[in-house]
């Protein structure tokens, strides 16, 4: 389906009977369906070129064609009913094989019509969501964006914002902080929730395979292409389309996409008809789009186009109050699978707490799963689980804070005292000692934290 997913399923009717085309032409545009007839296969072709139905109701014999010879072409754009003569059981038998996904005795009886036609048109759609649902085999825990930090909450604030708007989104953050989580939760806050959402990774795929994949391809459109493929903004119609690594786009990929943005049009490769796209576009990357532009790498109108809504990912240094909370929900994912539970050492914790972090969270999920591997029975993992972690030299730990915007002093407050009570071998009284503040005025803090949040 390429219009919006509104649009009435359109059926093709293809019989030479023009008594029988007409009063099933009639009923299915009364059912609700889009409907053109066709009395030849060479009308039905040029009409098959333009019209891209959901389904074929096609005639066994027509004046001009075998349709049993032309079944296994056609199954390969769309679904198909073969119509046969009453008695011909031989017949339907041959157009199954063939690919047919039903038969229909002529002449046609309007309750079994609509029953197969219904059952055609489902199936067809199911495929396309099974399809999508293999793409995305990705447990729901893995979906969950973790961290109480104030730059969490910022960010998770601006999700809520720009989700459920259609605005083009652009994701900007290092390698490994979240980005793809963060696109999904776009996609979750979003009017478009239970529609489909692909994700395409620019850097992994080859130039020619990328533009099918974003675009689809019409049959025979290069050597390979034995059949028509729908592309992820088809797939991803009335959904959600990421787009992840976008700095690593091809020029003339970019003119495309800009294209698709600008006007809502695109075309299958090796295709001459434009087609309606209905999809809301995410892009991320942890490249300086900005300065690419500079320097002639990136399309500068593509790139005001794609930042229209940007959302900055902070780096882990950046919320270190989080490390502790990542660190319990990996080993949390990782236990739930095993039915066991581990905990984590105060002790190494801390040590967690005290690396810079270059690889972000993705190398925090690494060194998390290595530990528990390596900590074997223990119901602890301890600092010396760590293992190599433990031989790069730490920075010492420091306490930098920063701000997208000019903080006000509760927030200052706020994220200091965060950090510091994530720091769990601290007590309280400690904390209030380097606060410099009684114990009892940081429980009136810690507890307008708790009012507030
Ligand atoms: N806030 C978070 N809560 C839970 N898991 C997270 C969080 N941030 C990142 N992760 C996990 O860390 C890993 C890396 O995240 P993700 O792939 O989204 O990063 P990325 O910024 O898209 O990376 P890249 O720039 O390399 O594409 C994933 O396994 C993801 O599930």
């Amino acid at each position: 389906m390429t219009q919006s997913s509104s649009r009435k399923p359109a059926i093709l009717v293809v019989d030479d009977d023009a008594t029988l085309n007409q009063l099933m032409s009639s009923h299915l545009r009364r059912a609700g369906y889009e409907v053109e007839n066709a009395s030849r296969w060479s009308e039905a072709q040029s009409l098959l070129g333009r019209l891209e139905p959901d389904l074929v109701l096609l005639d066994a014999k027509l004046p001009d064609a075998d349709g049993l010879a032309m079944l296994p072409s056609l199954v390969e754009t769309c679904p198909v009913i073969m119509l046969t003569a009453f008695g011909s059981i031989d017949l339907a038998v041959q157009a199954i094989k063939r690919g047919a996904v039903d038969f229909l005795a002529k002449p046609v009886n309007p309750d079994v019509l609509d029953l197969a036609v219904k059952r055609a048109i489902s199936a067809s759609s199911m495929r396309r969501r099974y399809d999508y649902y293999r793409r995305q085999a990705t447990s729901a825990l893995d979906k969950t964006l973790v961290g109480l930090s104030p730059a969490m909450a910022r960010l998770r604030k601006m999700i809520g914002i720009v989700g459920p708007s259609d605005t083009t989104v652009l994701i900007l953050g290092e390698s490994g902080v979240g980005k793809e989580l963060v696109a999904a939760a776009v996609h979750q806050a979003s009017a478009r929730a239970d529609q489909n959402y692909v994700a395409i990774d620019c850097a992994t795929l080859q130039q020619n395979l990328f533009e099918s994949e974003l675009f689809g391809h019409e049959r025979g459109a290069f050597t390979g292409a034995d059949r028509r493929k729908e592309g992820l903004i088809e797939v991803g119609e009335g959904g959600t389309a990421f787009l992840d690594e976008i700095g690593e786009m091809s020029g003339s990929l970019q003119a495309k996409l800009l294209r698709v943005l600008e006007t809502g049009h695109y075309r299958r490769l090796g295709g001459t008809k434009d087609l309606v796209s209905n999809v809301r576009f995410v892009a991320a990357t942890n490249r300086d789009l900005r300065a690419m532009c500079g320097k002639g790498e990136f399309r500068e109108d593509l790139y005001y186009r794609l930042s229209a809504f940007v959302l900055h990912v902070p780096p882990l240094r950046e919320r270190l109050e989080d490390i502790p909370l990542l660190a319990e929900h990996f080993l949390a994912a990782r236990d739930f699978a095993r039915h066991a539970r581990k905990r984590w050492s105060p002790a190494a914790l801390e040590a967690l707490m005290d690396y810079a972090w270059p690889g972000n969270v993705r190398e925090l999920r690494n060194i998390v799963e290595r530990a528990a591997l390596v900590s074997g029975e223990s119901d602890e993992i301890r600092v010396a689980h760590l293992g190599d972690f433990q031989r790069r030299p730490p920075p010492g730990r420091q306490y930098a804070f920063s701000f997208d915007h000019p903080p006000t002093l509760d927030e200052i407050t706020e994220t200091y005292l965060a950090r510091l009570l994530a720091e769990r071998s601290r007590s309280r009284a400690e904390i209030a000692q380097t606060l410099g503040i009684s114990e009892r005025n940081l429980y009136r803090l810690i507890n307008a934290r708790r009012r507030d949040g």
